[in-house]
């Protein structure tokens, strides 16, 4: 959709506002010197339009609120629970469901219950925190996407597809019994969110069922990648995303969720799987970590509002307008010559900083420099997603990803195009100085996830 045809509106109209005021400039120098030139540690009432991320960002739809006074905040057995038991299986086909306080507390009890130490987890790019808690479990890593994800202007309708030369090259070298399982992400977020096919799913399923490997889910954007199948594959413009949704997770083994984002929440997560066994175990791990099995970390009323969510997630003109607006963004920012990911992704236009700001070297964090930048100039808060996000390797040394990334990530039904129009001018003129930005080094920095909470100064 171009920006000139923008013409579907919003699929809803607005019945509660929350105001936001813009701050001065002086008034985000002081605040972005103390937050240590890091987006994540700046008091989020000085932030204008906030795209730091679109986790709990959503905003509830009417009947998820009426669920929420309808929360069963019993201990044990509430109600809630088989009401979101009903969802999962109805809208994603999992017979089977354990609620967790959020996504990483899923990627934590399916790490603990798949990975065995010394084994591998293949995946299509490497999320934070996912990462974290495999290699947490004792496995190791391997990034197979398709090598096209790591260029930021190579178009590909589906940049997040498996290589299945990649991962029948690691079946090959570590044997398929040291595969603790693939981790297949729809969408994948670091990429740019960019989409899996469904002819790819399709493949990833037969390679684990010719050599008994289990085949998971990140399924933490999963409508959003339905949206792109409906659209962009072929054979599927006449089948709703709600159907893509099923199809998609039929081929999975289980799933994990972080109901932030496509479950249109502010907090809650799951695991979803089919196997009684993995049920078992996750069962005793989750009353160690989390809560009792039909609650899991979550209030009974959390658990209502995404049994709601899930659903209207999947809703066609709630889809299509999700990610058009996405992309009016985007187009925005791509006509006035930015760089940025390409395709545009369907939750977040990324900024490509290392071509935005190409004097500034890696190793002084053109992105974090960028992010902090644009909050002082426009109080858009936006996040890091390059050198700083990927963290240090086994000997210490800064990974240096190839996507060196910013990324504007836009909440769920919170802001209108007119939001988008600001912040797109707020980028051009920023991007008009871009030779005045200045390298930064770190004067804080966490052992784990340090981009969380590392602080950082300008080098002069
Ligand atoms: C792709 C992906 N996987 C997993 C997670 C973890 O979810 P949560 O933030 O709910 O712990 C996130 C966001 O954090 C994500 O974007
Ligand atoms: N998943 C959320 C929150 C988050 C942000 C950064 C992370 O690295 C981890 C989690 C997001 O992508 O915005």
């Amino acid at each position: 959709m171009a920006t000139t045809e923008r013409t579907l509106a919003e699929p809803y109209r607005i019945k509660t506002v929350e105001p936001i005021t813009m701050t001065t400039r002086e008034e985000r120098e002081k605040a972005i010197r103390e937050a240590g030139y890091n987006t994540f540690l700046l008091p989020s009432k000085l932030c204008y339009i906030d795209l730091l991320t679109d986790s709990g960002t959503s905003a509830m739809s009417d009947n998820q609120w009426a669920h929420m006074m309808m929360g069963d905040e019993a201990y044990a057995g509430a109600k809630s629970f088989d009401l979101l038991k009903e969802a999962v299986e109805e809208v994603y086909g999992f017979p089977y469901v354990v609620p967790t306080h959020q996504g990483r507390g899923a990627e934590h009890l399916i790490s603990q219950i798949l990975i065995r130490p010394g084994t591998h987890v293949p995946g299509n790019m490497y999320f934070t925190t996912t990462r974290f808690h495999q290699e947490q479990a004792g496995a190791t890593f391997h990034d197979v996407i398709i090598d096209e994800a790591h260029d930021p202007q190579f178009e590909h309708p589906f940049k997040g597809n498996v290589d299945l030369a990649k991962f029948q090259k690691l079946i090959d070298d570590v044997g398929a019994e040291n595969i603790a399982y693939i981790n297949v992400a729809l969408t994948v977020n670091l990429a740019g969110g960019q989409p899996v096919s469904m002819e790819n799913i399709r493949a990833v399923r037969k390679m684990c069922d010719d050599n008994g490997i289990i085949m998971w889910s990140d399924a933490t954007r999963l409508a959003e990648n339905a949206f792109f199948i409906q659209e962009r594959e072929e054979g599927y413009a006449d089948t709703s995303c709600a159907e893509i949704v099923k199809e998609q997770l039929s081929y999975f083994d289980g799933l994990t969720m972080s109901g932030k984002k496509d479950c249109l929440v502010n907090i809650g997560g799951f695991l979803a799987m089919r196997d009684e066994d993995i049920l078992v175990k996750a069962r005793e791990l989750v009353v160690v970590y989390e809560g009792m099995p039909s609650y899991g970390g979550l209030a009974g009323r959390d658990l209502e509002a995404m049994a709601v969510g899930l659903r209207e997630a999947t809703d066609d003109a709630y889809l299509a307008h999700r990610v058009g607006q996405v992309r009016f963004l985007g187009e925005l920012l791509r006509e006035a010559g930015v760089p940025i990911v390409e395709p545009i992704g369907g939750h977040a236009v990324f900024l490509d900083a290392a071509e935005f700001l190409p004097h500034i070297p890696q190793d002084q964090y053109p992105a974090q420099a960028l992010a902090a930048e644009l909050f002082v100039e426009s109080g858009v808060r936006s996040m890091e997603r390059g050198n700083v996000s990927a963290g240090r390797d086994a000997d210490g040394n800064n990974r240096n990803p190839a996507l060196e990334l910013v990324r504007l990530t836009i909440p769920r039904r919170v802001y209108t195009d007119r939001h988008m129009e600001i912040v797109a001018r707020a980028v051009i003129d920023l991007c008009a100085k871009r030779d005045q930005i200045t390298g930064l080094k770190f004067v804080y920095e966490p052992p784990s996830l340090r981009f969380f909470t590392s602080r950082f100064e300008p080098i002069a």
